[in-house]
C-alpha cells in the first residue's frame, strides 16, 4: 500500500442478483484516498456510486450484492492494513465506528429516535475507545460543539425529532467524528437539506476534513459540490469509472467524451450550481443512461457518444493514463 494512502480499492467488482441474473453495478473500479485528501465519487443515478461506498463499509445488503472481485485495502488508525473484503463480523464493526466515519444523506438513517443525541454519540466512544458513560458524554458534548451546535449541553440531552434538518446532520457527523476516524465516507450528505443549510453543511464537512487531516470520500451527483470540496474527482457511468484526475484539471481539460458533456451542460460552476434545488439531476446529455440489465457490449457510453468510432462497440475500454495524474476510459482520449 502506498504510504500516503489510507484507502486503497483494486480492481472493485459488485454484483447483484436479480431474479436468477447476476447484474454488475460496479466493474473494475480502482481508486485510492491519501490523508488529508478529498475525493469525489460522482455520476447520475444509478452509476454505481452508493454501490461503491456500501463495498466499502462492508454494508451490502446481504444475500443480494457482493463483492465478486477486487480488493479494499484500509489503514487502520494503528497503522495496521486490512483488506475490507475480507475481514467479516466484530472486526468490520469495529473498523467503521473507529477508522472509518459515515454519513449518510439523510440524518434520519443514522439517528436512532429513542435515544438523546448526546447517548448517541457517546456509544461509539464508550464501545470503541473505552472510556466510561461520564467521559463518553463530556467527549459527545465536545463532538457537538466541533460541528456548530450552539448550546451543546442542553442539544446532548435531547432526542432527534426535537432538532432541525440541519442540525441533525450536523449531529450525525458529530457521530461520525465522535472517534476521530483517519477516514470518512460521506454518501450525498447534503442532498436531502434545504439549499442554504446545503452550503453551511459542505462548508463544515470541508474544514473538519482539513483541521484532523482525514482522508475524505464524498459522494455526489452535483459538480457544483465537488468543484467546491474536492481535491480529485471520479467519474462514474453505469458501473464503470470512467474518468479520474485532479478537481483542476479534469474541470479544464475533461478527457472523457461523457464528462465533457457534462462540463458543458453546466453554465458555471461554483455557488450556482451548488445552490440549485436540492437533488437536482446532473445536467442532460442526450440519450440516457443504460440498463445495467442490459449494457451494450463495449463501452458503455458507445450508444451516447459523438466520438465512437467502430470498435467503441465491441472492446470495453482500458483507462488510459493522460498525465498528471489524470486517467480515462476512452480510446480517443487525445482528441477530446
Ligand atoms: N439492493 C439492490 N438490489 C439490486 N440492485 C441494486 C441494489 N442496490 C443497487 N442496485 C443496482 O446498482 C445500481 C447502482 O446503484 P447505486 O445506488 O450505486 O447508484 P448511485 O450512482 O449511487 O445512484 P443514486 O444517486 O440514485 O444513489 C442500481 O441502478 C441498481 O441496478
Amino acid at each position: 500500500m502506498n504510504a500516503e494512502s489510507i484507502l486503497e480499492i483494486s480492481g472493485l467488482t459488485t454484483v447483484f442478483r436479480i431474479g436468477d441474473r447476476e447484474i454488475v453495478a460496479v466493474r473494475d473500479l480502482s481508486l485510492a484516498v491519501a490523508t488529508g485528501e478529498t475525493v469525489a465519487l460522482v455520476g447520475e443515478s444509478g452509476s454505481g456510486k452508493s454501490v461503491t461506498s456500501l463495498s466499502i463499509m462492508g454494508l451490502l445488503p446481504r444475500g443480494v450484492g457482493r463483492i465478486a472481485a477486487g480488493t479494499l485495502r484500509l489503514k487502520r488508525k494503528t497503522g495496521e492494513v486490512v483488506e475490507l473484503q475480507t475481514i467479516g463480523g466484530d472486526t468490520l464493526r469495529r473498523v467503521r465506528g473507529n477508522d472509518i466515519g459515515i454519513v449518510f444523506q439523510e440524518p434520519l438513517t443514522s439517528l436512532n429516535p429513542v435515544f438523546t443525541i448526546g447517548e448517541q454519540i457517546a456509544e461509539p466512544i464508550r464501545i470503541h475507545m473505552g472510556k466510561s458513560r461520564q467521559e463518553a458524554l463530556s467527549d459527545a458534548i465536545q463532538r457537538l460543539e466541533d460541528v456548530g451546535i450552539p448550546d451543546p449541553h442542553r442539544r446532548a440531552r435531547q432526542y432527534p425529532h426535537e432538532l432541525s434538518g440541519g442540525m441533525r446532520q450536523r449531529a450525525t457527523i458529530a457521530m461520525a467524528l465522535a472517534c476521530n476516524p483517519t477516514l470518512l465516507i460521506a454518501d450525498e450528505p447534503t442532498t436531502a437539506l434545504d439549499v442554504t443549510i446545503q452550503a453551511q453543511i459542505l462548508d463544515l464537512l470541508g474544514r473538519l476534513q482539513k483541521e484532523r487531516g482525514m482522508g475524505m470520500l464524498f459522494v455526489t451527483h452535483n459538480l457544483g459540490v465537488v468543484a467546491e470540496i474536492a481535491d480529485r474527482v471520479a467519474v462514474m457511468y453505469a458501473g464503470s469509472l470512467v474518468e479520474t484526475g485532479s478537481v483542476a484539471r479534469v474541470f479544464s481539460h475533461p478527457r472523457h467524451p461523457y464528462t465533457k458533456g457534462l462540463m458543458r451542460s453546466v453554465p458555471q460552476l461554483g455557488t450556482a450550481t451548488l445552490l440549485r434545488e436540492a437533488g437536482t439531476p446532473l445536467p442532460t446529455i442526450a440519450g440516457s443512461v443504460p440498463s445495467l440489465m442490459d449494457l451494450p457490449s463495449g463501452c458503455p457510453f458507445a450508444p451516447r457518444c459523438p466520438y465512437r468510432i467502430e470498435v467503441c462497440s465491441e472492446a470495453y475500454p482500458a483507462l488510459a493514463d493522460a498525465g498528471e495524474g489524470q486517467f480515462s476510459r476512452c480510446i480517443r482520449w487525445q482528441e477530446i
